[in-house]
């Protein structure tokens, strides 16, 4: 593309400045420009407005007569062409920098884009020795490469369309709830129980706290706490008032794991809802949560999801559209076992029935149903937490439990009927029971892991990358 300094006229009168904030700010209000983000500018129809713009350099480009910015400000994958006058001092003018910049949109000769913006004035606001930054132009660097700059990965393409769809997708599923007539409860991060009984839990305690007592254990002010596996009871709580409640939040392990699909800290999506009896009303707001969020992320950020799509996991958009197209599969845990038994597969794991279904069963049972969905219901009654409702009039002992696997990742959610009978649940658990006493009803609820979501729906191997700051086992980074 050229183009000559008689397309640009304004150009002749171009200042290039690190001048004090004040006279830029006099520079701005002269001449009444609009502040508006890149995706602004890019869908902007109107041409000849003026306008600033603030920002992040992508690339330089000096020709003969101008000078061609690449400007991104995160609000786009598509960065937005500066064109400006190469007469302008362009020493700091770099890769990384941050610019201030106000001139005029013009349509641009080029097909990729729309518009492009003729600089009148650039300022650097913050220089950035490119040899020293650890991103390079036009070089693609890899997911593991960039994960070890957690502080400076959200200015790569790749991290920061992740970072919008995750924005979006967490809008879509706050949207769905508060749609169907949910609550969003905000359950506490610190808490006294062992919602899943797995023993899988961080001890909170003061830092540096000298404990009173002679017990050796750290101690939240002399009471035992920890942070929080589920916001599931305490959702339990108000949907005895609310009927129906949500939560959406940071949840912790204590899980000793390096592997792709786990993380210390990771975001779960909780429902629970009152008056449900059984477990089809509950898959299908599994079911219909899933399609909805991955709508909404398909359309309003369609650039984003084809960067994965398209470099990053190619044909995992036909799988999308298939997983939006058909209905979720539904198998009880004793036809799981069956399918697993009579496959030709052989399993590391055991696959007799009372075995809890593992990673690599997951991935076939998936196979298996055509790379759609499925969901697990009725697992062995011992395999599933106090919690689960016991189905008492099934031949092998099964709790109405639920699990729904997906392509690329396994299980995304877990969820059953919970058991509201007060004797039953006498046996097993004292501080469960006064809820029960008041106003018990047939409810069930389920949790989603967020991470293993975006996984799913872009087709990315590691959830380390599809959080702003992994932490996982001996890794805290920033
Ligand atoms: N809210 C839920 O049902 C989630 C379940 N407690 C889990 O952690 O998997």
């Amino acid at each position: 593309m050229s183009l000559t300094l008689q397309r640009i006229p304004a150009f002749s009168s171009a200042l290039f400045c690190r001048c004090s904030s004040k006279s830029f700010q006099r520079h701005c209000s002269r001449i009444s420009s609009k502040k508006v983000r890149v995706s602004d500018a890019l869908s902007s129809e109107e041409t000849g407005a003026n306008v600033r713009i603030q920002g992040w350099v992508r690339s330089v480009r000096p020709q003969k007569d101008n000078l061609f910015l690449h400007l991104n400000d995160g609000s786009s994958l598509q960065p937005l062409q500066v064109v400006a006058s190469s007469h302008l001092n362009t020493r700091d003018l770099t890769f990384g920098c941050a610019v201030d910049i106000t001139g005029t949109l013009e349509k641009s000769p080029s097909k990729r884009q729309n518009v492009e913006l003729h600089a009148q004035h650039i300022k650097v606001v913050g220089e950035c020795n490119p040899v020293d930054f650890p991103f390079k132009i036009k070089e693609r660097h890899s997911l593991e490469y960039v994960r070890q700059f957690p502080h400076l990965r959200c200015r790569t393409n790749a991290f920061s369309s992740l970072l919008r769809i995750r924005s979006e997708a967490t809008a879509a599923i706050q949207s769905f709830f508060r749609d169907n007539g949910y609550v969003q409860i905000h359950t506490p991060v610190i808490t006294s129980n062992d919602c899943e009984g797995a023993g899988e839990l961080f001890q909170v305690e003061p830092a540096g706290h000298k404990n009173d007592s002679d017990d050796p254990n750290p101690h939240f002010f002399s009471v035992p706490a920890y942070l929080t596996v589920s916001g599931q009871l305490h959702l339990e709580v108000m949907a005895g008032a609310f009927s129906a409640a949500y939560t959406f939040g940071p949840t912790f392990r204590a899980e000793n794991s390096q592997s792709r699909r786990h993380l210390a800290e990771f975001y779960m999506v909780e429902a629970e809802i009152a008056f449900t009896e059984s477990l089809e009303d509950l898959m299908k707001v599994m079911e219909d949560l899933f399609k909805a969020a991955t709508e909404h992320v398909l359309s309003s950020c369609a650039e984003d999801v084809e960067l994965f799509h398209k470099y990053t996991a190619p044909g995992r958009r036909d799988q999308v559209d298939l997983m939006l197209k058909r209905k979720f599969n539904v198998i009880s845990y004793t036809e799981a076992i069956d399918i697993l038994k009579s496959s030709s597969q052989n399993f590391t794991f055991s696959t007799e029935w009372g075995c809890d279904l593992q990673t690599e069963h997951e991935k076939f049972l998936v196979k298996h149903c055509g790379n759609v969905p499925v969901f697990v219901i009725n697992y062995p009654y011992e395999l599933k937490p106090f919690y689960a409702r016991d189905n008492q009039d099934q031949p092998n002992h099964t709790a109405a439990a639920v699990d729904l696997l997906v392509p690329g990742v396994g299980e995304l959610c877990g969820g059953s009927l919970r058991e509201e009978r007060l004797e039953l649940l006498s046996q097993r658990l004292a501080q469960y029971l006064q809820l029960r006493e008041f106003g018990s009803v047939p409810h069930g609820g389920f949790g989603m892991g967020f991470e293993r979501y975006l996984l799913c729906i872009l087709g990315l191997h590691n959830i380390k990358d599809v959080i702003p700051f992994a932490r996982f086992s001996h890794s805290c980074l920033l």
